[in-house]
């Protein structure tokens, strides 16, 4: 008997135990979740992994777990995993596996939204866009081309996270198939029944699947099959009872689910940041909670879109690289009136765990920094174009190119003298999505997706026109999310079609790494203009190795600067604005910074720098700001105001 119970011992101990195996299903019968056979409610908050440094994942999850959530919803960008056809990378901020076993460590479950389409905010809603390779994709459907490239990436990504799941000792209870599919314009059940049956067959057959769409009959009726257990998500200020009675058209029996309670809301360049009062979003928890229904809050922390990953909605609208969402957790981590004020809610509906919460980490202002002007992306093309030159009669899309996000420059010449102010044009907005036009080096006007699309230049025929194109990130929601980047229709001069072009594909990244930038020597003092060709500047600081606790977290801003992008010790940390809004100032995590060497700001000016006028600078400050003035020219998106009820 003893070497049995210290035998039983050992296995409590790896976590088996010798009673029922460990399950997770859906009990029909009374409406509920079952959990190793007892009844179980999740309260559960989504977290993006791919938005907050590896570094923080323990502390970000260790706070959700202090406000009573017993799980966490994430989604995974098949894009961040998968940038070119079958180069896959799960190292470092994209371990997935690490971030699933910090989630179990610290004790919470977890309610994976694989995709393929994930929506999020994130460029194309995930999907990576070599998929429009092929011209006429039809993305979210049948599409053998598409269906083809999801078995490939399913198979890999899915029988990596079979061992994650909870049946066979992993924290995954439930897993998304595709997202509010019944909101995308295709409708086509088939592509559903083919995603369904390739998570049963890398899965096995008892993780519960589920679809989440919004709370009514015109999103579920395209948005789910039999199969498949079907939910809803509303934000506060939604009807609860109205919305779970259209669950219930899909799902009669079985648990109340809301997989997406609303905690705050996205931000688009030139639209007012967006906040919701704690008083509203505890209200709506509390009301759901009281159904006895699961929820997951979104986002409960929403982090950083670095780099270019940002998404945009149609009529084009970017996202910022911020995703705060005025979530209950900030972009940086730290704990708000609306964490405490869950907190509470949660306490009158389950036991909060003890102890001390994590604490919001503290910020550091660096202060000024110096920075000097390099190159023009003009001059330093051979620096920055690894491919080099593409020559065509017409211009090519950056996939044509094979580029995926960032800049390209798009080459030509006047073919005619051009004494009067000559309109340059994309007649049929081709423009995506901002483009920087320069003619023999001089600045002369931007074009703007749905904005601008005309810009007058003078010159003698011959001069060289340059037009740098940026994408500012592919549409992530509804039917034009086939969001194809740079010149992707002719450029008219006059009423001639512009023909003999040549084409830069640019790696600035790889460029920024390899420290291949170089400084200019300082022409004439060089008149203040209203606009220049975009161009590199460079900064350095040093931070103390003396100082205790350093480096800690900070956030950049970049006073006069007007848009660009940065890179911190060659880090893409994402794009600034300040001259749209409504973010000013970008989050720098501590993990990017340095003691033991100088930090190396690098920052590409597109429009005009404060430099003209003197040295100018950018500055670490301890204090965010993302609620700044805005342009007021950007309508608001029916949907936000109608489908998820804010008041
Ligand atoms: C303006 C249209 C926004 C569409 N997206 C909506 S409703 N959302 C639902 C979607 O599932 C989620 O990924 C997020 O994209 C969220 C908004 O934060």
């Amino acid at each position: 008997i003893m070497s049995l119970l210290r035998f039983g011992s050992v296995l409590l101990l790896f976590g088996c135990s010798l009673g029922a195996p460990r399950s997770f299903s859906v009990d029909y019968k009374n409406d509920c979740f079952r959990k190793d056979g007892e009844e179980f409610r999740y309260i559960s908050g989504s977290i993006h992994y791919s938005r907050i440094p590896r570094v923080y994942w323990k502390d970000r999850l260790l706070k959700m777990y202090m406000a009573g959530l017993n799980a966490l919803q994430m989604y995974i960008p098949w894009s961040f995993h998968e940038e070119s056809p079958g180069r896959y990378n799960f190292s470092g901020d994209r371990d997935l596996g690490h971030f699933l076993q910090v989630a179990q460590d610290v004790g919470l479950l977890v309610i994976l939204r694989p995709g393929p389409y994930i929506c999020a905010e994130w460029d194309m809603g995930g999907l990576p866009a070599w998929l429009l390779n092929k011209k006429d994709i039809v993305l979210r459907t049948s599409d053998p081309d598409y269906l083809a490239a999801v078995d490939r990436w399913m198979g890999k990504l899915l029988s990596l996270m079979k061992p994650y799941l909870y049946q066979n000792g992993g924290p995954i209870i439930t897993v998304q198939v595709e997202n509010e599919y019944g909101s995308y314009f295709a409708c086509d059940i088939n592509y559903l029944r083919h995603l369904y049956k390739l998570f049963r067959s890398h899965l096995g057959n008892d993780v519960v699947l589920f679809t989440t769409d919004g709370p009514g009959i015109s999103y579920i009726k395209c948005g789910t099959i039999k199969e498949v257990y079907a939910t809803v998500d509303f934000g506060p200020g939604v009807d609860v009872t109205a919305a779970f009675e259209a669950q219930r058209q899909a799902e009669p029996h079985g648990p109340l689910v809301n997989s997406e309670l609303y905690t705050g809301w996205l931000d688009h360049w030139g639209s007012p940041h967006f906040v919701l009062s704690s008083a509203i979003v505890a209200k709506a928890l509390d009301k759901v909670l009281a159904t006895g229904a699961n929820v997951n809050m979104y986002m409960f922390i929403g982090g950083t879109t670095f780099g270019y990953w940002n998404g945009a909605n149609d009529p084009y609208s970017p996202q910022p690289t911020s995703y705060d969402f005025d979530a209950p957790l900030t972009e940086a981590g730290d704990l708000t009136e609306k964490y405490f004020a869950i907190r509470e809610v949660i306490r009158m509906y389950r036991k909060i765990p003890e102890g001390p919460v994590p604490p919001s980490t503290p910020k550091y202002a660096y202060g000024t920094v110096v920075m000097k002007k390099l190159q023009t992306i003009s001059d330093a093309l051979e620096k920055l174009s690894f491919s080099g030159p593409v020559k065509s009669e017409y211009p090519q899309t950056f996939i044509e190119l094979n580029q995926a996000f960032g800049f390209v420059l798009y080459r030509t010449a006047l073919p005619v003298d051009c004494s009067a102010p000559t309109p340059l044009s994309s007649p049929l907005n081709g423009v995506h999505d901002r483009a920087y036009v320069s003619v023999n080096g001089v600045a002369v006007g931007i074009l703007e997706r749905d904005k601008a699309i005309t810009v007058n230049v003078t010159g003698k025929a011959g001069s060289q026109v340059d037009i740098l194109v940026e994408s500012m990130g592919r549409i992530n929601y509804g039917h034009n999310i086939n969001d194809f980047k740079g010149l992707v229709t002719n450029m008219t001069l006059g009423n001639e079609t512009l023909k003999g072009w040549t084409m830069y594909s640019l790696n600035i990244d790889e460029a920024i790494r390899q420290g291949l930038l170089s400084e200019t020597k300082p022409t004439a003092s060089p008149q203040p203009a209203a606009l220049s060709p975009p161009t590199f500047y460079k900064g350095s600081f040093i931070i103390p190795d003396c100082i205790p606790d350093l480096p800690q977290d900070t956030y950049i801003q970049l006073p006069k600067w007007r848009k660009g992008q940065i890179w911190i010790n060659g880090f893409n940390l994402g794009r600034y604005w300040p001259s749209r809004g409504p973010q000013v100032t970008l989050f720098v995590p501590a993990n990017i910074l340095s003691t033991a060497a100088p930090n190396n700001v690098t920052v590409l000016e597109l429009e005009e720098a404060p430099c003209s006028s003197g040295p100018c600078s950018v500055v670490f400050t301890a204090t965010p700001i993302l609620n700044a003035t805005v342009q007021s020219d950007h309508k608001q998106h029916g949907r936000l105001f109608v489908r998820d009820g804010f008041l």
